[in-house]
């Protein structure tokens, strides 16, 4: 067995942390995961585009823009400049938004070190092609190993050093799976891994990848539901019904369906349709109590993943056929106008179904209509 970390006697091959790690984007979880990497002791360098958000983080330790007033640990070294960032990087945590990720990978390149893994921490497919976002990385960045970061981490508990948990996923290769200790995701667990924050590891990509995405699309459906007076029960009906939708696009994708029930699945989806900390979900409240998609967030630009997402998943579930009924009614209020009351009503009145999705039985409401049973 291979141990990680400073249990000496046992290590085959001890698991050395990376000296420098470099955040690209210094938005919430950006800066969040810049002050994980420094309080765990690494060199730490992030990258953001606006100038006085940088400014603020050199000299008085803080994000105004996307964490007022939680200080930041001294020695992280902010710049607006991508090459000083990536500068003797020996790993990169990918903080931007999902849309962004093509685009900031080509501006990476040039200036990555050799090999150095890249973990994303982004949640989303992408729109258009309906590509995982590792896919999209590794497309471009073709000598790196590109991983994920992912699980119930709101960004200002995390920077609060509230305990927090993670799954860091890569794909092991042969090398890897010989000498897990030396894998990336071994390196980057103990690399961040602190007093506060434990990160768990992954060889299973794709399924941490599917939760990340598909979370936010059924928080923002939970968030529809709450904002227009439904109740606990029905909560909680959605989000494990919303699982199931992960474990639908986990499958198509070849993910593992335990990854589902882990922390990148119902870990993230327990805490973000709970919660309206959660973007995703206070926007669904927003518009479940009738207020309009420009006057949310006070008319404010805000990062929400699964608005674009469901976009990209319904896409995969028409061209794929798979059902996604959740997902679908946030397609529809998001982008077709439907009305929130009327869509959920139609969800919750489709045909009886087998809760496993092997169970294949259909029976049309009101229950006398026909049967069909099919094992
Ligand atoms: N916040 C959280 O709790 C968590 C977020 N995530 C995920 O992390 C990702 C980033 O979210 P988060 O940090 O919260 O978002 P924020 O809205 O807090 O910050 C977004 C950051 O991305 C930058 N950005 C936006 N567009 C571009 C662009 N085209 N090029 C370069 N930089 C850009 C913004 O810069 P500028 O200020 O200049 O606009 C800002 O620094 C999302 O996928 C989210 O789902 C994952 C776990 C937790
Ligand atoms: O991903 C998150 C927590 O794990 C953050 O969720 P929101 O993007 O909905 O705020």
């Amino acid at each position: 067995m291979t141990y990680l970390g400073t249990q000496a006697e046992d290590l085959s091959s001890p698991s050395l942390p990376f000296r420098k790690i470099c955040v690209v984007g210094a938005g919430s979880w950006g800066t969040a995961l810049a002050s994980v990497a420094r309080s765990a002791g690494r060199e730490t360098s992030i990258w953001g585009r606006d100038e006085a958000t940088v400014e603020a983080i050199n000299s008085r330790l803080e994000n105004p823009k996307y964490l007022p007033g939680i200080p930041l640990p001294e020695g992280i070294r902010a710049t607006t400049d991508i090459a000083e960032a990536l500068d003797g990087a020996e790993a990169v945590l990918l903080v931007t938004p999902s849309r962004t990720l093509r685009d900031i990978c080509l501006q990476m390149r040039p200036h990555l070190g050799k090999g150095v893994p890249i973990a994303l921490c982004a949640k989303g497919i992408e729109a258009g092609t309906g590509c995982l976002l590792s896919e999209v990385a590794s497309e471009i960045l073709t000598d790196h190993q590109i991983g994920a970061l992912s699980g119930p981490t709101f960004a200002s508990e995390t920077a609060r050093g509230h305990l927090t948990a993670a799954t860091i996923a890569f794909q092991f290769s042969y090398a890897d799976r010989l000498d897990t200790a030396s894998s990336p995701a071994a390196r980057f667990a103990v690399s961040l891994g602190s007093d506060f924050f434990r990160p768990y590891i992954s060889d299973d990509l794709v399924g941490v990848e599917v939760g990340g995405a598909i979370k936010n699309v059924i928080a923002i459906a939970c968030g529809m539901m709450t904002g227009a007076g439904y109740a606990e029960n029905t909560r909680a009906a959605l989000i494990v019904r919303g699982m199931d939708e992960m474990k639908t696009l986990a499958d198509v994708f070849g993910g593992r369906r335990e990854t589902v029930t882990g922390l990148a699945g119902a870990g993230d989806l327990t805490l973000t349709c709970s919660s309206q900390t959660s973007r995703n979900m206070s926007l669904g409240v927003q518009l479940g109590r009738g207020i309009p998609r420009e006057h949310c967030f006070d008319g404010k630009a805000v990062v929400v993943e699964g608005e674009v997402n469901s976009v990209s998943v319904m896409d995969l579930a028409r061209r794929m056929k798979l059902e996604m009924p959740i997902c679908e009614c946030v397609y529809r209020i998001l982008h077709q106008g439907a009305d929130v009351k009327e869509t959920f009503a139609e969800f919750w009145a489709r045909p009886i179904e087998g809760e496993r999705r092997g169970l294949s039985i259909s029976i049309d409401r009101p229950v006398a209509a026909a049967v069909e049973i099919t094992q």
